[in-house]
């Protein structure tokens, strides 16, 4: 069947207009001639109207999300409540139920509207997985080519090996024109994004035009769907050593996934989801997403040099002062700017990075990387965890959300945030904390709990600590000079995490955090304060009944 009746078939779609198949050089000229002014814009500067801009024809296309979406909406986030699926859907307030009347009578008023103003539609044909054992084929369907692009971009495209692709293929159907109606489409606001598990569909309706929408909805799905073959699906970025070392790094947002994997002495295998079965780890994509705050080119060299490089999708940056987009070099945006968002983006394809793994794929892990941003400034900035220290802090996923990635977050919140991805778990903690915890009885790994978040004092009075000290930790616990035979150990306190004493190229005194602060009744307070907040997070959720052991 070609995506024509596909599309008629799943969708209804009849009288729209498909460009299929576009080269990415198509659809960045698409994306130029097309996209702009599509969206309702209230309010935004010049500069965001006359989106999306390009810089030089082998430049980056540079793209300003509608103002209410420079995030991920997660309050309009749902799947439908199907009855055949939804005893096995872990739902919550960012995956809540949609009713399955509602969701029929709103995608029957998506394509209807689609269909009556006779929409160009994009259609890219990618698959979720680099791995054809267990990749699913995805068909972006949407109104702007830069959303095509940008499934071009992040997903692996030529993947020979896949069988039965019509029967397992999912479709997100993505039109940002659409008004969700929320009396009538039991939306909550004007713009709902719905995955549907029975029919294999993601449906974004409205303005939702992250573009991080795109990959986050389908990676989702693939928490549903992997488990369900013992595979392990994960929030997490991975690479592998020089001598064919892996480690994986699981975080929520601004953790520092994409950052510390970016690695100029180590081999990518993917910034953020990764899946890991019997053979070993293997990246759900073909691309990344990092993040343009603030980036420092020294710290940060590999995400910088895939700055210059052709091909990318800039995301809600501001040129620098004085310049139009037309003149500015993309080195020379003015990164600093959180005119628009703090989640200022952009997206590159994994061969900008000179340093990758063949097939995005890699062995086991050796190193099992717990990434947290404590605002507190209360967690040591590296510990050393037992595998029952690992299922602890797995569960919990305790961070800070920092502000911009999930839209209203505008400084940093406390979470516990399962799994370290709860809005994208499908299946209960439950479901991954066992294919977690039988992975690493089967694979012996080493495992640390690294804090990129506060030191000296909370966010507010202390700072963040250093990515130099953060990869100087990273780079000792990865060649083993922190296991326990080669480095003393202290024991905290409150949180019974085990600090090492010293650390090559990081000053010891930064390594138990109470040291860092001033203001000692201060640290002792705050610290009591969190552990509270772990042991109340756990009993809440109940994690005892799951088997896992209270560590502090
Ligand atoms: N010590 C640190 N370690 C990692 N990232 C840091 C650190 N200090 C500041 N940052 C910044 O925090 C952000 C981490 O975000 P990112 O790597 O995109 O996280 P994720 O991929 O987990 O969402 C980046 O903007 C990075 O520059
Ligand atoms: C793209 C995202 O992932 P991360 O911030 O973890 O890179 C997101 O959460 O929207
Ligand atoms: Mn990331």
């Amino acid at each position: 069947m070609d995506h024509s009746a596909h599309l008629k078939d799943l969708l209804g779609l009849d009288t729209v207009e498909y460009k299929y198949g576009l080269s990415k050089a198509e659809l960045f000229h698409e994306a130029i001639a097309n996209d702009r002014g599509r969206v309702r814009l209230d309010g935004p500067s010049d500069e965001q109207k006359a989106f999306p801009t390009a810089l030089g024809v082998d430049g980056p296309l540079v793209y300003y999300t509608d103002p209410e979406c420079t995030g991920r909406r997660v309050k309009d986030t749902f799947a439908v409540a199907w009855p055949e699926v939804e005893g096995t859907v872990w739902w919550k307030n960012d995956l809540q139920k949609y009713d399955p009347a509602k969701y029929q009578g709103l995608l029957e008023r998506v394509v209807a509207h689609l269909n009556a103003k006779r929409a160009t539609l994009y259609v890219k044909d990618v698959y979720v997985g680099s791995d054809p054992s267990y990749a699913l084929p995805y068909r972006f369907v949407g109104e702007f080519a830069t959303h095509a692009m940008f499934a071009h971009n992040m997903f692996p495209k030529d993947l020979a090996g896949v069988s039965d692709e019509e029967s397992k293929r999912w479709t997100m159907l993505n039109a940002p024109s659409f008004v969700c109606e929320p009396e009538r489409d039991g939306s909550r606001s004007e713009a709902a994004i719905i995955i549907d598990f029975k029919n294999k569909i993601c449906l974004v309706a409205g303005r939702a035009d992250y573009n991080g929408v795109v990959k986050k909805t389908i990676f989702t799905v693939m928490n549903y769907m992997l488990p369900n073959q013992g595979i392990l699906s994960m929030h997490c970025s991975a690479n592998v050593g020089s001598s064919d070392d892996a480690a994986i790094l699981f975080g929520l947002s601004g953790t520092g996934k994409t950052t510390l994997s970016a690695d100029p002495n180590r081999r990518l295998v993917g910034d953020d989801e990764t899946a890991w079965n019997d053979r070993g780890i293997s990246n759900l994509e073909d691309g990344c997403y990092a993040k343009l705050i603030d980036l420092d080119k020294e710290a940060e060299p590999v995400i910088a040099a895939a700055l210059s490089k052709a091909g990318t999708i800039i995301e809600n940056v501001a040129p620098l002062p004085g310049k139009t987009m037309d003149q500015c070099d993309p080195q020379e945006l003015d990164l600093a700017d959180r005119s628009i968002t703090e989640n200022t983006r952009f997206s590159y394809p994994l061969e900008a990075n000179p340093n990758v793994m063949p097939d995005a794929c890699g062995p086991h892990p050796q190193t099992i990387v717990l990434l947290t941003a404590d605002a507190f400034g209360v967690l040591p900035p590296i510990s050393v965890l037992e595998p029952k220290d690992v299922m602890y802090h797995f569960v919990c996923g305790f961070t800070s959300k920092l502000a911009g990635t999930e839209v209203g977050v505008t400084e940093p919140q406390a979470a516990f945030s399962a799994c370290f991805g709860a809005p994208f778990m499908a299946h209960k903690p439950s479901v991954y904390a066992e294919l977690l915890a039988k992975k690493m009885q089967a694979n012996e790994a080493r495992c640390i709990l690294l804090n990129t978040g506060w030191s000296g004092g909370a966010y507010g009075t202390g700072k963040r600590i250093s990515i130099k000290h953060t990869r100087a930790l990273l780079d000792a616990a990865l060649a083993g000079d922190l296991d326990a035979d080669k480095v003393d150990y202290e024991v905290h306190p409150i949180f019974n995490l085990k600090m090492p004493t010293s650390c090559p190229n990081v000053p010891s005194e930064i390594l138990n955090p109470r040291n860092t602060w001033a203001d000692k009744d201060g640290y002792d307070k705050a610290a009591d304060k969190l552990r509270s907040m772990f042991r109340d997070n756990f009993e809440t959720k109940g994690f005892g009944a799951l088997g896992i052991e209270p560590v502090m």
